[in-house]
């Protein structure tokens, strides 16, 4: 379990400084799916750079399976948006994928099976040996999930990992991730701009309004596993998505 207790950050010195993250709380379960929506500049990548102790809090708490974060915990694993960025272009793919194993203290055997098995399940297997600037955006996109995987985080927090990639590369990724947080059992807590991926994916939505803070929550019931067209011509995804929109616009919600 996750918890988040009146979350604050202000960054720089002036303590009257406007927030970025205001009054935030709310859990998220072991092995849940939870997507947070929020309009640009409202303090989804603050709040997740406090959530993995990388920035610290001005006040409230962070606590992960009943330990306060101050710190990136061992147990967590992050993708973001950006994975030109976070791939190391020197380091093969499968360097890239073993690289955090070794801190984690994993022996060299081990890491090279995970590296495998991770490969295999975002259909990289063969390409372990290519570079990452050798690969399409979207096959880096993979690498970088195969290397959340392959550390087996009991968390994985997400910042907008499918927005760089077209619509169709964006689908695919969004069923290998249903696939693997199933298969692994993780707990992931995945920032997206995008109302039908935020439905598509999540066990729940959390709306946040700035200064951070969930102005919004929606429970999103529909079976799994998800399918691109049946799930989306679903009723419910419909009446979910015109919530979520009013909730993000901030009108009332009808109820
Ligand atoms: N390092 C920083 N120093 C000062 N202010 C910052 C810093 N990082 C973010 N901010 C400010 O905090 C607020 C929230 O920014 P943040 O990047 O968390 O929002 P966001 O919701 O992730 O935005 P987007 O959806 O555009 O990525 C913004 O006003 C931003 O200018």
């Amino acid at each position: 379990m996750l918890e988040v207790s009146n979350l604050r950050k202000v960054y720089g010195p002036d303590p009257h400084a406007a927030p970025a993250v205001d009054g935030l709380s709310f859990a998220v379960a072991d092995q849940e799916f939870v997507c947070i929506l929020g309009s640009s500049g409202c303090g989804k990548t603050t709040m997740l750079r406090c959530l993995s102790g990388l920035t610290p809090a001005t006040s409230g708490s962070v606590v992960l399976r009943g330990k306060p974060v101050n710190g990136p915990p061992e147990d967590m694993a992050f993708v973001f948006q950006d994975y030109s960025r976070s791939l190391l272009p020197w380091m093969t793919v499968r360097r890239n994928i073993a690289f955090p194993l070794r801190y984690k203290g994993v022996d060299r055997r081990q890491a090279a099976e995970l590296t495998e098995e991770a490969l295999d399940a975002v259909g990289l297997a063969g390409r372990g040996d290519r570079y990452p600037w050798q690969l399409s955006g979207g096959m880096q996109q993979r690498v970088a999930i195969a290397r959340a995987l392959a550390y087996r985080p009991g968390i994985l927090l997400m910042d907008e990992p499918f927005a760089s990639v077209d619509a169709q590369t964006r689908s695919g990724l969004e069923d290998l991730l249903l696939n693997v947080w199933q298969r692994y059992g993780i707990t992931v807590l995945f920032v997206t701009h995008d109302i039908d991926e935020a439905v598509y994916l999540a066990d729940r939505v959390l709306v946040l309004r700035p200064p951070a803070n969930v102005g919004h929550e929606a429970v999103v019931g529909l079976p799994r596993p998800r399918n691109q067209v049946a799930t989306k011509r679903e009723p419910e995804f419909g009446r979910l998505r015109g919530e979520l929109y009013a909730a993000l616009d901030g009108r009332p919600v009808a109820a």
